[in-house]
């Protein structure tokens, strides 16, 4: 089977312009087909304050009302993809910006009111539902897709769905036809044990340990959802995850001993 890397860059990158330039740099010229996913939580709170619109994040996920839809809408699907795409183009990297909705690579439906009601947010449907056909068309014409964290209902409602999901719904469903590697690179080494300190990278992380770290409230906020995201796609037959530098890409899609490899 062939390789392909699924790379989910970091808010804080994004933000960051130097950052994000060397990333994309490294970003274009990792070998083989590959697909990156970007959030952009941060720049769209940011928007939306101007806007007067104040956000509002419950459990790590926004609550999307039809304002802030309108907000994500611009700014995942506009601003932030646009700009990537163009980026990636004076790269010589040749890559497509799409949503969930474009070619209807994600289905999903708006998440069902229990004790919250999260508004215009969407829970993908399935991995088996993925357009892989397409998917798999542009990989054989070397066309990097970049997928914003948006999905749609099927019924003229865009959503707004965290990139996390996003990347490892796309990770999980190319598996069937590409050995995948799925990275969640951000703005620090890897999963540390002490956050403030960058020397101390968890090299190697499986869900005993991880347990006992939440425990002990080593791991918080936004790395329990992702790292939840990436058992799950173990388990559902991605080859490997791996959460590591946006600066380390190169090292980390080659292979190469940088970052934490989660396992199960
Ligand atoms: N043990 C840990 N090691 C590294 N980062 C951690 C850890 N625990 C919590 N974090 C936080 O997780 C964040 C990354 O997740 P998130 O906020 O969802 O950002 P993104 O997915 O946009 O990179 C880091 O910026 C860091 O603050
Ligand atoms: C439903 C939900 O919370 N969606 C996220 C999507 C963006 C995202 O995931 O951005 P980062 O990867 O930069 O955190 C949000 O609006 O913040």
């Amino acid at each position: 089977m062939q390789k392909l890397n699924v790379i989910k860059i970091g808010g804080n990158v994004l933000d960051n312009p130097a950052q994000l330039e060397q990333f994309l740099t490294d970003f274009a010229s990792v070998p083989g087909p590959k697909v990156l996913v970007h959030g952009g939580g941060k720049i769209a709170s940011e928007l939306s304050k101007q806007l007067g619109i104040e956000p509002n994040m419950v459990n790590g996920r926004r609550i999307t009302d039809a304002d802030t839809l309108r907000v994500v809408t611009m700014v995942y699907g506009g601003l932030l993809n646009k700009n990537l795409v163009a980026q990636l183009q004076a790269r010589g990297c040749n890559s497509l910006g799409l949503t969930g909705a474009d070619a209807n690579v994600i289905p999903a439906h708006k998440r069902p009111v229990k004790d919250i009601d999260y508004g215009f947010v969407g829970d993908v449907e399935s991995p088996e539902q993925v357009n892989v056909t397409f998917l798999a068309s542009l990989a054989e014409q070397c066309i990097v897709p970049v997928f914003a964290a948006l999905t749609h209902d099927g019924k003229g409602n865009m959503l707004n769905t965290n990139a996390d999901t996003i990347a490892s719904t796309l990770a999980v469903a190319l598996s069937g036809h590409f050995e995948v590697s799925l990275v969640y690179s951000f703005e620090k080494k890897g999963v540390l044990l002490d956050v403030e300190d960058e020397t101390s990278v968890i090299h190697h992380l499986q869900p005993p340990y991880y347990a006992e770290l939440k425990e002990q409230g080593a791991i918080f906020a936004g790395m329990l959802p992702k790292l939840d995201n990436a058992f799950a796609a173990l388990e559902q037959g991605v080859k490997a995850v791996i959460i590591g530098d946006a600066a380390e890409i190169q090292i980390i899609a080659g292979g190469g001993k940088a970052g934490t490899r989660i396992t199960l």
